[in-house]
């Protein structure tokens, strides 16, 4: 086998969010676009600063990192990433990729998104330079009309033509917002998160106060 053949063997994914906290909305998303995308390896990657989110009160970087860690340690292809959380000012993806590549220069890189992020991306910092880098995998949320999604992005942004696929996962109507503000109110979130990273947040005493 040449080289180019073997180079195409090697699919990272990429899956960064806020995870405050990580839910398994999250996780189901990883890893059926692991298996469905052939992904040696998804490497979950915590925002230090999010960039488009106005929280003033997003928790602490190492607490949704250790959170992060908690929740995938029983899976071998899925990693973390401190990248994000060391840098100084908002976690800008475009900075992220630039070090990924150079650090993965055999793999190909898939950005794995919910749909809803999927409808933000043009909105990003050089997303030019990003669609030129890697591809995406939006997956379903509930709600959400992929095909008529795919038509307006090609209408609109011609140069993201075969870089975005979508990716049917069941779906789970889970969201960080959710499991804070159920917190707040004194309601279970049991099985919405792995159990360890449910008892870490409470030891933690996070999400209690708005
Ligand atoms: N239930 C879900 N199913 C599929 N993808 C999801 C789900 N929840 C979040 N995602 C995706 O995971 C990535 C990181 O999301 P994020 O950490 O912001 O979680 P969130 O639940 O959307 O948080 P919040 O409610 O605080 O906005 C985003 O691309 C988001 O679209
Ligand atoms: O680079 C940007 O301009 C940019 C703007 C908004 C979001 N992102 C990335 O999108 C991912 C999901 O973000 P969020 O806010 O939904 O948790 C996370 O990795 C962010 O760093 C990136």
């Amino acid at each position: 086998m040449n080289s180019d053949a073997n180079k195409k063997l090697n699919r990272l994914g990429i899956m960064g969010g806020t995870f405050d906290p990580i839910h398994y909305g999250h996780l189901v998303a990883a890893e059926m676009a692991r298996a469905e995308f052939k992904l040696s390896k998804v490497l979950f990657i915590p925002t230090g600063k999010p960039p488009h989110k106005d929280r003033r009160d997003v928790s602490d970087a190492k607490l949704r990192y250790e959170m992060v860690k908690l929740a995938t340690e029983d899976n071998l292809a899925f990693g973390v990433s401190s990248l994000e959380i060391e840098r100084e000012g908002p976690s800008y993806t475009v900075e992220t990729l630039r070090v990924l590549r150079r650090t993965y220069p055999e793999h190909e890189l898939y950005f794995i998104t919910g749909s809803d992020a999927l409808l933000e991306i043009f909105s990003w910092r050089e997303s030019e330079e990003i669609l030129s880098m890697i591809e995406f995998i939006g997956a379903a949320r509930p709600g959400f009309d992929a095909k008529d999604f795919l038509l307006k992005v090609q209408h609109e942004h011609p140069e993201s033509q075969g870089k975005i696929h979508y990716l049917e996962v069941p779906a789970l109507a889970i969201s960080s917002t959710d499991i804070r503000a159920r917190v707040q109110r004194g309601e279970p979130i049991r099985y919405l998160l792995p159990e360890p990273v449910r008892l870490y947040l409470e030891k933690q005493g996070l999400y209690l106060e708005t």
